[in-house]
């Protein structure tokens, strides 16, 4: 079964409030987008395997630590998922970056997916699945559907907002993929947008409304 996180450390916390504040203009917004991806991602990283190296300091040899096992692809789900992208880098630079297009039919609320794009190696690399939003869950499951159509196995979900609607379908289908959220908030409106949430995070973050 999916296990689901919900980070409460404060300086997300403090963060997400402001990027939900609808005062809080383009600029903000992305900057604070870009800020609360890189603390995520550093909670995320505290479960990745370490292995011993030596290393020669200026005074001794030591035994020391560096990061092993399978190497990082980052996916962000266009658009919103791509201002999560450079946050994440900060901390993984060497991480490979893979798209997927998806948008969600404003009257079905269905996902659409317009490209996918992804690193060739696919198969054997651990997934970062991003986007900021998970309100019905449909694009998500559409785009988790997509990746391991093409191979994936081994895949994690990061989303700032979600909706409990959207985190127990993307459960039921989905089942071997952790969930990672800043915010669970209450519900969905009737129009499928998440209450209260922080509005639509692709308009917010690229100035499109
Ligand atoms: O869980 P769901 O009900 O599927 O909704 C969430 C999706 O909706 C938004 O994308 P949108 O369709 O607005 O596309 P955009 O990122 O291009 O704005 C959001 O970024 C998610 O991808
Ligand atoms: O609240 C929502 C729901 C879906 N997509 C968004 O960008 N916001
Ligand atoms: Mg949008």
């Amino acid at each position: 079964m999916a296990k689901v996180y919900v980070f409460d450390h404060p300086l997300i916390q403090h963060k997400l409030t402001y990027i939900r504040d609808k005062n809080t203009g383009t600029k903000e917004f992305r900057e604070l987008v870009d800020e609360v991806a890189t603390l995520m991602m550093f909670e995320i990283t505290r479960e990745m395997s370490l292995k011993e190296v030596m290393v020669e300091t200026p005074v001794a040899s030591a035994k020391a630590k560096v990061i092993s096992g399978k190497k990082l692809a980052i996916i962000p789900i266009l658009r919103a998922g791509i201002g999560m992208v450079d946050g994440i880098l900060n901390l993984i630079p060497a991480a490979k970056v893979g798209h997927v297009g998806l948008y969600r039919d404003p009257q079905t609320l269905k996902p659409v997916e317009y490209y996918v794009k992804l690193p060739s190696d696919v198969h054997e690399r651990e997934l970062i699945l991003v986007d900021p939003m998970l309100a019905t869950g449909g694009s998500a499951i559409a785009a988790v559907d997509s990746l391991k159509t093409r191979g994936a196995k081994n895949i994690k979900f990061m989303c700032l907002i979600a909706a409990p609607e959207g985190v127990e379908e993307m459960k039921k289908a989905h089942p071997d993929v952790d969930i990672y959220i800043a915010g669970l908030d209450e519900k969905l409106s009737e129009q499928g947008y998440i209450i209260p949430g922080l509005g639509d995070a692709g308009d917010r973050l690229f100035g499109t409304k």
